[in-house]
């Protein structure tokens, strides 16, 4: 049974959520005008594009390059939006120039570390110090925007998910976190105080034994958001989108898409294992766990009222397309012309996991065996380096994977005419198929 709600809703605000001043500030209208009146938790991710920007700069760090010009735009880009923000504000509830102290002493830390960037030690764990400050630099700012444009209290923390070191997707301790966070998080929100906001960030973690900086995977934040939900059994969550809420496609590659106003929890986690990016997938596990309801809104339309996820029973959904870019298909057969056996499979099956390449389908003939994975050139060599001696294994990178879930022979023919299948396979209710695009 479901424990007695906190009353606490949790908002996660995306990249595109918070890409500049005026996005940062119609946030702050988001949670003024349609905002709940009880408790919030704004959890945010980093600015536009600037994990992708940090993960550029460390790269050249790391490999002894010159890095200086993309680390001045993104200093440029953050200081910009936080002029901009502190002449929009209409009561400043804090001194600018502490979120400008703030922004100053970040980019000093992050200066101070991208220098000590190092191929003697580990790129993944590097790689986690610095592209975190994405997260440390953007709640910086849309904790200052809030504090300056609402009458409510408001505080930051950067209460970090305790995980274990797998650098670049750390693994949650849930018992940790849950202490962790109410300990932190909870005292906060006192009974008779209603309106309180926290911003927190996102994607962010850190090691439980040693309190070094983890990140969760890519896109992490609405995973963030859920586990932040489970460990205070939030009232809902609702992840602010640039879409009307989950639709039955991604409308930057299919047209004509359609709206889902209410989904599972199930039908939702398989689309988005398959790779609907506008949720990341590990997101519905605790949401489903505890019974809290999903919404995915728009925050461009924020009076819309999106999508609802939760334990519902609805009628058969239209068909939903998926396409994941950036696949590699695997294929394995053993030297001697064995037969693909349960000791084979587990051995290729313990060098995946060890390579860290993670399966999206799989195939087996009666000598051969085929796996989709994202491709990753390090880890697929790596991947080779275990199993050539045992198998012949051949790879194809750069290929596309299409799902239809909830497919009919006519979503089936408009999507695969004129392609060349390189694999197909189909469920009752599921439909993929693997093209070189
Ligand atoms: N089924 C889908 N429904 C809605 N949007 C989708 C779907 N699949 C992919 N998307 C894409 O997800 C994007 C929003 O997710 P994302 O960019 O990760 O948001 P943010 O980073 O701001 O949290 C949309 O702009 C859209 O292109
Ligand atoms: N900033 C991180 C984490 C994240 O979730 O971002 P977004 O919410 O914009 O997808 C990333 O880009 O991977």
């Amino acid at each position: 049974m479901k424990d007695e709600g906190t009353g606490l809703q949790v908002y996660k605000f995306g990249g595109a959520s918070v890409k500049d001043a005026a996005a940062i500030l119609n946030l702050c209208r988001i949670v003024r005008d349609f905002g709940p009146s009880g408790p919030l938790l704004i959890v945010v991710s980093a600015m536009g594009k600037t994990t992708n920007a940090l993960e550029e700069i460390y790269d050249l760090a790391y490999h002894g390059r010159d890095y200086s010009a993309q680390l001045a735009a993104l200093k440029a880009y953050h200081e910009q939006a936080g002029k901009e923000i502190g002449q929009a504000l209409p009561h400043p509830g804090i001194d600018p120039s502490k979120s400008d102290a703030g922004l100053a002493s970040l980019f000093q830390e992050l200066s101070y570390r991208l220098a000590n960037s190092s191929p003697s030690k580990s790129y993944d764990e590097g790689y986690d110090q610095i592209v975190s400050f994405g997260e440390a630099l953007s709640s910086e700012l849309v904790y200052g925007a809030l504090a300056g444009s609402l009458d409510c209290e408001v505080y930051h923390r950067s209460t970090q998910i305790a995980t274990d070191s797998t650098w670049r997707e750390g693994k949650v301790d849930w018992q940790e976190t849950e202490k962790k966070i109410r300990g932190e998080i909870q005292g906060l929100f006192s009974p008779n105080d209603d309106a309180r906001i926290i911003v927190t960030e996102g994607f962010v973690g850190q090691v439980k034994d040693d309190h070094r900086t983890t990140t969760l995977g890519r896109e992490g934040s609405d995973y963030s958001a859920a586990i932040f939900a489970y460990c205070l059994n939030a009232e809902s969550v609702t992840i602010w989108k640039d879409v009307p809420g989950l639709l039955n496609a991604d409308p930057k590659i299919f047209p004509d898409t359609v709206l889902y106003p209410e989904i599972s929890y199930q039908e939702t986690i398989e689309m988005a294992f398959y790779g609907a990016s506008v949720i990341h997938p590990k997101t519905l596990k605790p949401l489903a766990e505890r019974h809290i309801p999903l919404r995915v809104k728009s925050f461009l339309d924020p009076s819309a009222p999106g999508t609802l996820i939760h334990d519902c029973q609805h009628p058969p959904l239209v068909p939903a397309f998926i396409r994941k870019a950036g696949q590699c298909l695997l294929s394995f057969e053993s030297k001697d012309f064995a037969f693909i056996s349960e000791e084979n499979l587990e051995v290729i099956f313990g060098a995946l996991a060890q390579a860290r390449l993670k399966i999206n389908v799989m195939q087996n003939s009666a000598i051969s065996f085929s796996v989709v994975v994202d491709y990753n050139e390090m880890r697929v060599q790596r991947l080779l380096g275990l199993l050539q001696g045992q198998f012949r294994v051949q790879y194809n990178s750069e290929l596309t994977l299409f799902t239809i879930k909830n497919y009919d022979q006519a979503s089936v023919d408009r999507l695969t005419s004129g392609r060349e299948l390189l694999l197909e396979q189909r469920t009752r209710s599921t439909f993929q198929f693997l093209v070189r695009e």
